[in-house]
């Protein structure tokens, strides 16, 4: 646990993979514009100054990336694959340092911080595999002298610009295809969390991934940098994580270079227990599902309907558990929720449950602020949720349980659909034909049917509507870094 005594450093393995500095063209730098601070969301101590560099170190990342990029893409599937493979097992073999950074810098819990170091290098090792398998394809010519075929090449340079909530995997969901396919890589983490990304870079380093193909500029200035990833021209892909605010920005400001962009955005995730379900279940799911990563993930159920008939004794079963919930500091052992991530978190969270009792609905568990004070919050469950209610159409992005009581599938499907997102949604149901027109008619990228946790490398994520454009994960994921070119012989 970091204290007065205690520093970051001190509590590693192996203290090198605690950088401070940009990694730009394989080399590490200081940031032209000085320094910015890292906090602990847990105890509010700065526990780093980062580099903040300059959108003129941003251009010089993308120019050295697109030198190395020549090269990376002359190298063979098999040869990525295989310093990629080095990465993986990098990351795995140092999980515990890792996760250390990502709870001191985001706050997670330590078990959901080590959770995530294995998700985000499933998606190095899942397109490293993927490196090896990018194929083309002929086609028969149109005339007896043509013949036709379809190439995959890498698009070239590729920006990203990531969350503070999944600080390692949002990164590697994107560098994972992306260096498979060829392309070189700049990232932009948050400025929370950029402690994560550059313990990244240095296992890539170590992995042998070379100069100038995996690069992070941390920046205190997020418009800045976006605004060279959109307007320099050597990039060629720009990916983002985040809210759906940001991403429009980003769209608009993409346009003028007609950029090919994966956007995954902001979601409000409807969890719906019928009738027919294994209540029992259907309370474990919604636990996983809202109070993962402190309910700050863009899956997290946001809104959950209960049908009218267990609407009571699942409200009771769903308060019991989550009152047994541990909240605090990540680091300091066995919590099962952390701190949010700052104090603008906490007071979202409080404005929606201050608007949802102001609307008439009872809280039932939590709802003042935590005696620990700072970031945290009691986790909090409200019964007589209704549409009109702010959670209906924001993201709480944080511990806020609301439920609903409904009728009928008709009533539920159409609340559940009244959104202008449409990321992850959850049922919980046994009747097969129930669960087929339900996961039929629910407009969202992701159904889980009678599970609460849907996140894995090889399905492909993402979201419709409004939250977002594009794939991440599975053998989908790496099309995003493809261009695809048609060549037509005349022989
Ligand atoms: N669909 C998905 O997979 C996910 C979606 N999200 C969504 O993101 C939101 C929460 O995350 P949050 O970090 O607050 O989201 P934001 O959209 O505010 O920030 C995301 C990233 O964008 C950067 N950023 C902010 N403004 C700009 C800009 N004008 N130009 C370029 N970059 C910018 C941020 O930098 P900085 O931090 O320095 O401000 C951060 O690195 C929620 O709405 C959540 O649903 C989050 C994670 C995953
Ligand atoms: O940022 C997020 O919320 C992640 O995309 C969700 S997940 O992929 O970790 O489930």
């Amino acid at each position: 646990m970091l204290d007065e005594t205690t520093n970051l450093t001190s509590l590693l393995k192996d203290p090198s993979l605690l950088q401070t500095q940009a990694y730009i063209g394989g080399q590490w730098v200081d940031g032209d514009d000085g320094t910015f601070d890292v906090d602990n969301p847990a105890r509010g101590d700065v526990i780093a100054k980062v580099a903040d560099v300059s959108r003129l170190q941003v251009a010089d990342a993308i120019a050295q990336a697109q030198i190395a990029q020549k090269e990376w893409a002359k190298w063979t599937g098999k040869e990525r694959a295989n310093v990629m493979r080095k990465w993986f097992d990098l990351m795995m073999a140092n999980q515990d340092d890792l996760a250390t950074i990502m709870t001191a810098e985001q706050g997670k819990p330590l078990a959901e911080s080590k959770g995530e170091i294995a998700y985000g290098a499933s998606f190095v090792e899942f397109f490293g595999e993927q490196a090896k398998r990018i194929y083309g394809e002929t086609i028969p010519g149109h005339q007896r002298d043509k013949r036709i075929m379809v190439m995959k090449q890498p698009i070239g340079v590729a920006a990203s610009i990531t969350p503070w909530n999944f600080p390692n995997a949002m990164i590697t969901r994107k560098a994972g295809p992306a260096l498979a396919a060829g392309c070189a890589f700049v990232a932009r983490p948050a400025s929370e969390t950029p402690l994560s990304a550059l313990a990244l870079a240095v296992l890539a380093e170590r992995a042998g991934i070379p100069a100038g193909v995996f690069n992070v500029v941390p920046s205190n200035s997020a418009s800045e940098v976006g605004k060279e990833f959109c307007e320099n021209p050597i990039v060629r892909k720009l990916t983002f994580t985040g809210s759906t605010g940001v991403g429009r920005i980003l769209l608009a400001q993409a346009a003028d270079q007609v950029m090919k962009c994966s956007m995954e955005l902001g979601g409000n995730a409807p969890f719906i227990v019928f009738d027919d379900a294994d209540i029992d279940a259907a309370v474990e799911g919604a636990i996983m599902c809202k109070f993962r990563n402190n309910g700050q993930t863009c899956v997290c159920a946001n809104r959950i309907y209960v049908q009218a008939g267990v609407y009571d004794e699942f409200a009771e079963k769903l308060r019991a558990k989550v009152a047994e919930m541990k909240v605090g500091d990540g680091l300091a052992g066995e919590v099962d929720l952390g701190p949010l991530i700052t104090r603008k978190a906490i007071d979202k969270v409080q404005e929606h449950i201050a608007d949802a009792k102001d609307k008439g609905a009872e809280v039932i568990l939590g709802g003042e602020d935590h005696e620990l004070g700072g970031n945290f919050l009691h986790p909090t469950i409200v019964k007589g949720a209704t549409q009109d209610m702010k959670f209906s159409t924001e993201e709480t992005f944080g511990p806020l349980a609301p439920l609903f009581k409904f009728e009928t599938e008709d009533d539920v499907i159409e609340m559940a659909n009244d959104t202008i997102f449409g990321l992850a949604s959850y049922f919980y149901a046994k009747d097969l034909s129930r669960v087929y027109k339900v996961a039929e008619a629910l407009e969202y990228g992701i159904v889980g049917v009678n599970t609460g946790i849907i996140s894995t490398e090889v399905a492909p994520f993402g979201g419709v509507k409004q939250s977002g454009l594009g794939r991440e994960g599975s053998h989908h994921g790496i099309e995003e870094y493809l261009e695809m070119k048609y060549v037509c012989l005349s022989v």
